[in-house]
């Protein structure tokens, strides 16, 4: 069994790397009196097209606000982003975002349609294509039958496959999702991670994805970044060894499985004590 390993310092971005992250800091200004927050010291990591790539730390440590950075939400205070070469400066085109709150992301008096055809209507894509790219896109997620629905009549995990069939629909080369299953229940928060894989897998989309929940983030990832407490550093980059085909009863109970949630586990204690050094691997 091969050693849980950690990816080189990237200096030299493979001709692939899709997003690169060179530096990034974040210091909240302070206002009335309260002082400057520095959330993230410096952040660099690169994504390679097509990776599925988690970020794990404890709360507070500063990943919603680097997922803001990256999306062109917020602009960094040191360091750059850039997105196939280009600099981020506002959102991009070629990225789509998935927030945890799905109920104040779709709009109520839309139906689904409606809700995952919005994006595409504001590119101005004519109604035609408009109309197959959103069926394709529901059928992606299992709600070919939902279209004429309204959200409020969908349990919350619709709801969310709603909001992740228009963020496919938007044909992004990278899919961002912020703790996006953190308020459903445990089975259909099963449900939606086996969808996140098989729509990466379908569509070769690039996804980031953040999360609290460590088991998640192996069970997901090809890699989870551990960022330490704030002010955040990547505190490891970990490669998943897992086979690529994964099944929430199997693939959670390999040994391997076991070894590398409990190493992250143990990172983000260390994260927590603000203990900057890397684990030693895991024992063959
Ligand atoms: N607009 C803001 N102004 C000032 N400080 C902020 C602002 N937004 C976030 N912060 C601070 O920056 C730090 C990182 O916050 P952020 O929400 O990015 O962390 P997080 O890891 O996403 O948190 P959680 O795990 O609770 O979701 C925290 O100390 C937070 O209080």
């Amino acid at each position: 069994m091969a050693d849980i390993s950690t990816h080189e310092k990237p200096t030299e971005a493979p001709s692939t790397t899709l997003l690169s992250v060179r530096d990034l800091g974040k210091t909240y200004p302070g206002s009335a009196g309260s002082d400057a927050v520095e959330a993230i010291r410096s952040i660099s990591f690169d994504v390679r097209a097509g990776e599925l790539v988690c970020i794990v730390g404890p709360s507070g440590c500063g990943k919603t606000t680097l997922l803001k950075c990256l999306s062109g939400l917020l602009a960094p205070t040191t360091g750059s982003v850039a997105l196939d070469g280009e600099t981020v400066l506002a959102p991009p085109r070629k990225m789509a975002v998935v927030f945890q709150e799905y109920g104040r992301s779709l709009y109520p008096w839309l139906s689904v349609r409606d809700n995952v055809g919005l994006p595409l209507k504001s590119r101005g894509m004519p109604r035609g294509e408009r109309d197959d790219v959103v069926r394709a896109a529901l059928e992606e997620v299992g709600l070919g039958q939902a279209l004429t629905t309204f959200p409020w009549q969908l349990s919350g995990g619709m709801q969310q496959r709603v909001a992740i069939a228009r963020a496919i629909a938007y044909q992004p080369e990278v899919l961002v999702m912020d703790e996006p299953f953190a308020a459903v229940d445990a089975q259909t928060r099963a449900d939606l991670e086996d969808l996140v894989r098989r729509v990466w897998q379908d569509l070769g989309v690039t996804v980031l994805f953040v999360t609290h929940d460590i088991d998640e983030s192996v069970y997901l990832g090809e890699r989870v970044l551990v960022l330490s407490s704030s002010p955040t550093v990547v505190q490891e980059d970990l490669v998943v060894d897992l086979p690529a085909e994964r099944d929430q009863i199997s693939t959670r109970a390999l040994p391997r499985f076991t070894e590398l949630r409990t190493h992250v586990h143990q990172q983000i204690q260390r994260a927590k004590r603000g203990d900057r050094t890397g684990l030693p691997a895991t024992p063959r």
